[in-house]
């Protein structure tokens, strides 16, 4: 299937057999030790191109181009398309959202986390949804939130040496309007940790006004789980 565009027919993911994952792996996502990034590399071109993919989203969703301006942008990311198409690789070999050591994971689906601190109980740091995110009358979107406390809390809840381990629940509370554009604080820690289950909160505030709170719990996987 593809798009009806036909000067930039787009195949449906399903279709495409660039997008294939490769072989499933248990377990094999990337581990993190700790929560200290490394000095950002004099000459990381990835790193640049994942922040500036973010601010192009924020861009896109900013702006009302013209008619002109929106073929032209079509056909650079037609081009675009084409050129990474041949170099798919598996999700083993993948570096969008395995680069740990970049802000935010080097990957643009779920918002910026900037980590100021952490340890193996908990983590604390900023989050400035940008306009891509925005649900309406200037409130970030309320997917985009729980998406947030999934990254925030699934990287804590993997963290300090711990076995790979997924999101059973994760039960958020709107409490607040969260504002796009601001910068937020956000603080996750453990709440127990029994067997294969870690029970972890999180927090997401707008200076002293609480804009969301989550509870998660997290299984460690058993092996050959996928
Ligand atoms: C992708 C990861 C990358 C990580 C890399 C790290 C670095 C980068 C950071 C990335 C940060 C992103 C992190 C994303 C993390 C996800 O989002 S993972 C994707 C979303 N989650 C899923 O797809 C999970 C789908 N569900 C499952 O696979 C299975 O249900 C689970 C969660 C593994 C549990 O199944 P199971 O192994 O059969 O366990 P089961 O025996 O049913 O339950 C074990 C215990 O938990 C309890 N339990 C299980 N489910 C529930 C529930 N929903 N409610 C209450 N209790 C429950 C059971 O009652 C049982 O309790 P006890 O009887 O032992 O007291």
């Amino acid at each position: 299937m593809t798009s009806v565009n036909e000067k930039h027919p787009v195949p449906s993911p399903i279709d495409d057999p660039t997008l294939g994952l490769g072989s499933a792996e248990p377990g094999g996502f990337p581990q993190v030790d700790s929560w200290t990034l490394p000095a950002a590399p004099e000459d990381d071109p990835y790193g640049d191109m994942v922040a500036n993919l973010r601010s192009f989203l924020d861009h896109v969703a900013a702006a009302k181009p013209d008619n002109a301006t929106v073929a032209e942008l079509a056909g650079d990311l037609a081009a675009w398309r084409a050129r990474l198409a041949p170099m798919s690789v598996s999700e083993r070999e993948q570096v969008f959202a395995h680069r740990t050591d970049l802000p935010g994971r080097g990957q643009t689906m779920s918002p910026n986390f900037a980590i100021e601190g952490g340890d193996r109980d908990g983590v604390w740091g900023t989050v400035t949804y940008g306009r891509y995110y925005l649900g309406g009358n200037g409130a970030v979107h309320g997917g985009a939130i729980p998406l947030l406390f999934d990254e925030v809390l699934g990287r804590l809840a993997n963290s300090a040496g711990r076995s790979p381990c997924r999101t059973a629940y994760l039960h958020t509370d709107f409490r607040a309007i969260t504002p796009v554009g601001r910068q937020l604080s956000v603080r996750g820690w453990f709440v127990s940790e029994e067997g294969r289950k870690r029970v972890v909160r999180a927090e997401l505030k707008d200076g002293d006004t609480l804009c969301a709170e989550a509870e998660g719990l997290f299984v460690a996987l058993n092996p050959g789980q996928p």
